[in-house]
């Protein structure tokens, strides 16, 4: 079944001049887990707000789980888990107190807390911090205690908010498994991201850029629709190499990425390597070699326009 259960219409925020989110549409179904990818300030906070109705739109419609936002927030409180960007639980209080406290908030009753509290230490490996002052505790702990009481209502509904920008590879790698856990569990999220190898696990996400969406699909989708060719060049001299191709018709653009410089040119041009070859006749011992694009390149792609 492919319910739709978060959807937008022309979705909108402005802050005085200022455009956070612009016109963004949006179909989110069950079952997924939906990126929204984009730099600092392209507004996934503001979306994500707006989303589970702590902020009004400027203009558009929302409709998460069948209802309008904000009107339906608190209907729809013990369905949806919003963790924030910004460790919000309490520093003098100890894992078990601030899961307490969580279990208050969603109104669970008494007689399951104490079972639901160590059912989560344990998933989320806690156990040996349970007495723990918060404050104390690594940006890998505070995570793994910001994910277990952001579903300790069990919601059927998950906001992410950058939720492992303060945690190391191996801390992000199992925080994923415990999401796919999730979501075979029946949930749904939404997660924000700068992070590109983030986004690539997401089943679909949604480019952003200056609050409008630039592009949108799973990772595969828009890999493979990318209107670009991806060439990687060896040898030496790459940065002046860089600066040769920088703004030459048809490069859409050049990364030095360690010893290899990767270039994006336009889909339009019907032998890629070909035309930069002939761009670099001056240079010798250069490698020249077609790849296949990755995410970066998707997004590097999507964003340029503005950047030019
Ligand atoms: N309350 C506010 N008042 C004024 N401007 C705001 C407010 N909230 C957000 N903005 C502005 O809206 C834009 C989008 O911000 P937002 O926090 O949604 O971006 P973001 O993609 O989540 O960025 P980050 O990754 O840095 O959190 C930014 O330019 C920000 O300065």
């Amino acid at each position: 079944m492919t319910d739709v259960v978060v959807s937008t219409r022309s979705l909108t925020r402005t802050f005085g001049e200022k455009t956070a989110v612009d016109n963004l549409d949006l179909e989110i179904q069950t079952g997924q887990i939906y990126g929204f990818l984009g730099p600092n300030g392209c507004g996934k906070t503001t979306t994500i707000r707006m989303l589970t109705g702590l902020l009004t739109p400027s203009s558009g419609e929302v409709t998460v789980l069948g209802k309008s936002m904000p009107q339906a927030a608190e209907p729809l409180k013990s369905q949806i888990g919003y963790m924030t960007q910004i460790f919000s639980y309490y520093r003098d209080l100890t894992v078990r107190e601030n899961l307490k406290f969580a279990a208050e908030i969603y109104g669970i009753p008494a007689r399951s807390v104490k079972g639901r509290i160590e059912e989560l230490l344990h998933t989320y490996d806690l156990t040996t911090n349970v007495d723990q002052l918060c404050g104390s505790l690594s940006g890998g702990q505070r995570q793994k205690l910001s994910l277990a009481a952001t579903v300790i209502h069990r919601p059927k509904l998950l906001f992410l908010d950058e939720p492992t920008s303060a945690v190391d590879p191996e801390t992000r790698r199992t925080f994923w498994e415990q999401l796919f856990d999730l979501v075979d569990e029946g949930a749904t999220m939404i997660v924000s991201t700068h992070f590109m190898d983030e986004a690539e696990r997401c089943h679909k996400l949604a480019i952003l850029q200056n609050g409008a969406k630039k592009a949108d699909g799973s990772p595969r989708q828009l890999m493979d629709n990318l209107q670009a060719d991806v060439v990687e060049i060896e040898g030496p001299e790459l940065r002046t190499v860089k600066h040769q191709l920088d703004g030459k018709p048809k490069v859409l653009s050049t990364a030095q990425i360690g010893s290899r410089l990767r270039v994006l040119v336009d889909k339009s041009e019907p032998q890629p390597v070909e035309m930069l070859r002939a761009l670099l006749n001056t240079f010798s011992d250069l490698t020249l070699t077609q790849q296949r694009p990755n995410l970066e390149d998707v997004f590097v792609s999507a964003t340029r326009e503005q950047k030019a």
